[in-house]
């Protein structure tokens, strides 16, 4: 009888413990929340109502399933509000720079070059910015502490050590794995249209195709082991996107447990795959082992000892999964976009075939080729302006940013809108969006835009993207040799309805209708 007292004692303190602690956690969640709005708001920042503990991710969600039910977007380049909604609609409402909440994590907004500029100036970019905590934390398995998340005197180590993989010796050896990888896909989508399958679905074949050359460039890796690597960040993405759905509400991951714990065995899969990778190039002992990605990377490698610290077995592994995960899908979504876009406009498929043949003069394409592609260099970038693979770019802010008169407080969150800039009229005029490469021709770098840091599609500053010169020749190599095997025209199975999903892709594939060129039918 005693016994059983006691225990109804011991279950009733514990139960009391347990609504103090989450009291506290909660209290703790909601008053720093509430303080940093406070702080935000006397700074003149206003946005959309805030709801504990969801922040703003309801209305978000609401809006996202109006704009999938809406009327198809009728293959209109103007993304921005069926893709961002609520972005479009608070733009409305509280005009190009304002805070919304995801969770308790507050994000200024930006969609104002102009502002971008003022925040940006002066800002030692590796210190008072950083990445913020909630994404690091959230895309521990697909990034780790790669280049794309790491921080301060970390990212400068990170940053040096890689920079070289991307020189031109290195590219140019890369050029021929790209042309035989993707003629072995073009070869198959030939197949596949001898036996009248003329309806392709070219992006999650280009996805594929952009996997196989990274891993064959920058790790020497074999085809089935790329295979494998490939489908488990495919799924590990996936389970991200979901489970990334309450990002920065206080245990909101709870609520996907299983999404999380499905990630990290994901997650620990592929470092074993690149673990082994590794571990087999540092046992191969060659004279002279390439000096590709990885080969840079390995910690007995001089140009590493020259400066500093090597990278740790675990640094090594994120950068692996980093590169394998961002050097194909942004590259591979770039050359999905055109295909749409030159489907849409033939016009600009028999400009870029002549283009091609005049300068390889109907030879096998080479290195030195690629920069007098320039046609397709305005293609390319209008492509990135309208369809960013990268839509948006984020930063924490490390400690108070002074911006003219008002202050971003330590801790906010800057969320800045790519895609937002991209298509707004008042920096680019009102054929926005319109699909017009030659708006390049005048204004290589900038296309007219009427800020310069109004078109970003690389990112910005110090951290721009370290793999952009290989994606401008994976991009040429890639698309040309398409276009001198193929012509292309939308399939009616096509559903026009960008999403975001790390990437900016198309949520229902690229099914297109291809037709072999051959001599006498150009
Ligand atoms: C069309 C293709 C590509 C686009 C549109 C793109 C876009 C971007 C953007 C916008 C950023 C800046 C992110 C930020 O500031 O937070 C970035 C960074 C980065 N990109 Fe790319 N990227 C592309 C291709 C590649 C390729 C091919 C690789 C590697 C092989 C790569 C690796 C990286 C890495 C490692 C970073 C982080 C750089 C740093 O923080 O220092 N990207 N990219």
């Amino acid at each position: 009888m005693g016994f059983l007292h006691d225990l109804q004692y011991f279950s009733l303190a514990m139960a009391s413990l347990l609504i103090c602690a989450v009291g506290v956690l909660v209290f703790y969640f909601w008053f720093s929340a509430f303080q940093l709005n406070l702080k935000l708001q006397r700074n003149g920042f206003s946005g959309p109502p805030p709801r504990f503990p969801m922040g703003n991710i309801n209305e978000m969600k609401r809006e996202g399933e109006k704009a999938s039910h809406g009327a198809p977007l009728a293959m209109s380049n103007d993304i921005h509000s069926t893709a961002f909604p609520y972005f479009a609609k608070w733009r409305l409402s509280y005009g190009k720079v304002f805070v919304y909440w995801l969770g308790t994590e507050p994000f200024l907004y930006i969609g104002d070059p102009g502002f971008l500029k003022q925040v940006s100036n002066g800002v030692v970019m590796s210190k008072a910015w950083g990445k913020p905590t909630v994404f690091k934390r959230d895309r521990d398995p697909m990034f780790g502490k790669g280049l794309v998340m790491v921080e301060g005197d970390d990212w400068v180590r990170h940053r040096r050590i890689i920079t070289p993989a991307f020189s031109s010796g290195n590219l140019k050896a890369m050029i021929s794995l790209m042309v035989e990888t993707t003629n072995k896909m073009l070869d198959e989508w030939t197949g596949q249209v001898n036996f009248d399958m003329h309806e392709i679905n070219v992006e999650g074949d280009i996805i594929k195709n952009a996997a196989e050359i990274i891993a064959k460039t920058s790790f020497g890796m074999n085809h089935q082991y790329a295979e494998r690597v490939f489908e488990k960040l495919k799924a590990m993405q996936v389970t991200l996107y979901r489970s990334g759905r309450l990002l920065g509400v206080p245990f909101g991951r709870l609520v996907y447990l299983k999404q999380t714990l499905e990630e990290r065995k994901l997650g620990k899969e592929i470092d074993d795959l690149l673990l082994s990778i590794i571990t087999a190039r540092k046992a191969s002992h060659i004279a002279e082992p390439p000096k590709d990605l990885l080969g840079l990377l390995l910690p007995d490698n001089h140009v590493n000892e020259l400066l500093g610290k090597k990278l740790s077995p675990r640094e090594l592994v994120d950068e692996c999964k980093t590169f394998f995960f961002g050097g194909h899908e942004t590259t591979a979504l770039a050359v999905s976009w055109t295909l749409f876009l030159l489907a849409k406009q033939p016009k600009w498929q028999t400009l870029l075939r002549e283009e091609i043949m005049e300068v390889t003069g109907g030879e096998p394409l080479d290195f030195t080729m690629l920069p007098k592609l320039e046609k397709m260099g305005w293609v390319m970038n209008e492509v990135l302006r309208l369809y960013p693979p990268a839509p948006n770019v984020q930063r924490q802010v490390r400690e108070d940013i002074q911006v003219g008169d008002t202050i971003i407080p330590k801790g906010t969150n800057i969320w800045i809108d790519l895609v937002g800039m991209h298509h707004d009229p008042a920096l680019w005029g009102e054929d926005v969006n319109e699909f017009r490469p030659e708006r390049f021709k005048e204004d290589v770098l900038y296309g007219g835009c009427k800020h310069k840091m109004g078109y970003l599609p690389f990112g910005f500053g110090g951290r721009m993207c370290v793999g952009r010169n290989l994606a401008l020749m994976e991009y040429k190599t890639v698309l040309s040799l398409i276009l001198t095997r193929f012509s292309m025209s939308l399939s009616p199975n096509y559903l026009h309805s960008p999403t975001h999903l790390l990437s900016l892709r198309p949520s229902c594939g690229m099914p297109l209708i291809l037709q072999p060129i051959t001599p006498n039918h150009p």
